[in-house]
């Protein structure tokens, strides 16, 4: 591997220099499984996915795409369209495996970041795994780290990742502050009734956030090693920033790109899980019987045809949703597809751009319910609810929306729930229904093995 690496690490370093723009080195190649596939200490770069039958752990950064602003997601296009087409790559691992990670704020605020790890391994649930090793090399002074030092440090991280996770410990002392207060949050779900039933818009996603202080800082390979126990059916998914991190348990796909076809996802309206099976098959036909929850998720799925209309043909969804069943909670959900019309000029991001925000987290109308969001909910969302995922070289890749997530920095972790509003929505029962969507992360962070709250 070193030999191959620093053969392509040398190569990139005399295009650099010829053309006079950066250039990547990407070294592919297949080695055994690593189990368990988690982050041990978080790092500038940590990202993790496990989504499917594909796990990927990657840390630090080769090369980073920062954006900000509605024009975000074709910046990161655009800089990665240049990076791949100039990129060296080599070795005997698969072409399509991830190279490029990351998240995209919720708004048009600073923070949204992609790059391209120094090191990933991506595994799928059977076979070997796929060791990526990536460096930059810069036109004037070459390759930013000794290729020789990477490849090292991959083999030093790789041993280190396979320690067992921490067993989950029962945590006491941990103080919780809900930010709004409910009375405040209750309060701006009735202003938003008002604001719909006078119809200045259809739908609105109303957020708040739990701060939980805890007495350390959580164990993030023990934290995702649970919630994929914990939450089937769901993303487990990391993001690191250096000191802080971005984890959670995501039912939500906002688009998948794979061999020329789109999938979406029309994901919305909420019901809990019954505490005995005729309690539960009592809530989950009242789910697909409730004309309001079938009202919220239509003007989801309606949205997502009419995106991937104006790129794909055959845009396929079924006329009735289905029930997706979670540990705590259920919802509506259709599978949204198209195969796209034109796969060279369409890649993931596109779509992500021309999805995100969909009305499960922002609102209908978007710009009226948005614009009244910016105003109401008084805090920066950061990544929760916006796109976090992967890209390959060919520009396929997954995004998941966001949800179900916290912010954890040092032993404080910040849990961001929301619901949406229609109109006849119940302050009460909305409430309600934000402590059945902070559970999973709550449970995973405090390890009460609690029911919904
Ligand atoms: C905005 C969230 O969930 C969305 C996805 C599914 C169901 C939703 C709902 O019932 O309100 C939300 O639209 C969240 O979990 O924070």
């Amino acid at each position: 591997m070193h030999a191959g690496f620093e053969e392509i690490c040398a190569k990139a370093a005399a295009e650099a220099g010829n053309a006079g723009h950066p250039v990547l080195a990407v070294w592919r190649e297949e080695i055994e499984r690593v189990e368990p596939l988690l982050p041990s200490t978080p790092s500038r770069g940590t990202f993790f996915w496990s989504s499917g039958d594909l796990t990927i752990l990657a840390m630090d950064r080769a090369a980073a795409f920062p954006a900000e602003g509605p024009n975000r997601f074709a910046e990161v296009r655009r800089a990665w369209e240049r990076a791949a087409r100039t990129m060296v790559g080599g070795g005997p691992g698969d072409r399509a495996t991830p190279a490029l990670v990351g998240a995209f704020s919720f708004g048009d605020g600073p923070g949204s970041l992609m790059w391209v790890p120094r090191v990933l391994v991506a595994q799928r649930a059977r076979g070997p795994a796929t060791l990526c090793l990536a460096a930059r090399a810069d036109p004037v002074h070459g390759v930013e780290d000794d290729a020789a030092r990477t490849a090292w440090r991959a083999v030093s991280w790789l041993a280190n990742t396979v320690v067992r996770p921490c067993p989950p410990l029962p945590v006491t002392g941990a103080v919780i502050e809900e930010l709004p207060t409910a009375g405040e949050w209750k309060a701006m779900v009735a202003r938003a009734v008002g604001h719909i039933e006078a119809g200045r818009f259809s739908k609105v996603v109303l957020a708040r956030r739990l701060r939980v202080r805890l007495p350390y800082p959580p164990d993030l390979g023990g934290l995702l090693h649970t919630l994929v126990g914990a939450q089937p059916g769901t993303t487990v998914f990391a993001a690191g920033t250096g000191t802080r991190t971005f984890a959670g348990a995501t039912p939500e796909r906002l688009v998948a790109v794979r061999g020329g076809r789109a999938e979406t996802m029309s994901l919305a309206a909420t019901l809990p899980r019954g505490s005995t099976g005729g309690d539960d098959a009592r809530l989950r036909a009242e789910l697909l019987g409730d004309a309001k929850c079938r009202r919220e998720q239509a003007i989801v799925t309606d949205m997502l045809r009419g995106a991937l209309a104006g790129v794909c043909h055959e845009v396929e969804a079924p006329d009735e949703p289905e029930v997706l069943d979670l540990p705590h909670v259920r919802h509506l959900h259709s599978r949204v597809r198209g195969r796209i019309a034109d796969p060279e000029t369409t890649g993931v991001l596109d779509l992500v751009e021309r999805l995100h925000p969909t009305p499960a987290v922002g609102g209908h109308p978007r710009e009226e319910a948005l614009g009244w969001l910016r105003a109401a909910e008084r805090f920066d969302r950061g990544w929760y609810s916006g796109p976090i995922g992967w890209v390959n070289a060919g520009h396929e890749g997954d995004f998941a929306v966001a949800l179900r997530s916290a912010l954890l920095d040092g032993a404080v972790a910040t849990l961001f729930a929301g619901c949406g509003i229609v109109a006849g929505s119940d302050p009460e029962r909305e409430l309600a229904e934000t402590w059945l969507k902070f559970r999973p992360m709550l449970s995973a962070l405090l390890d009460d093995q609690g029911g919904p709250r």
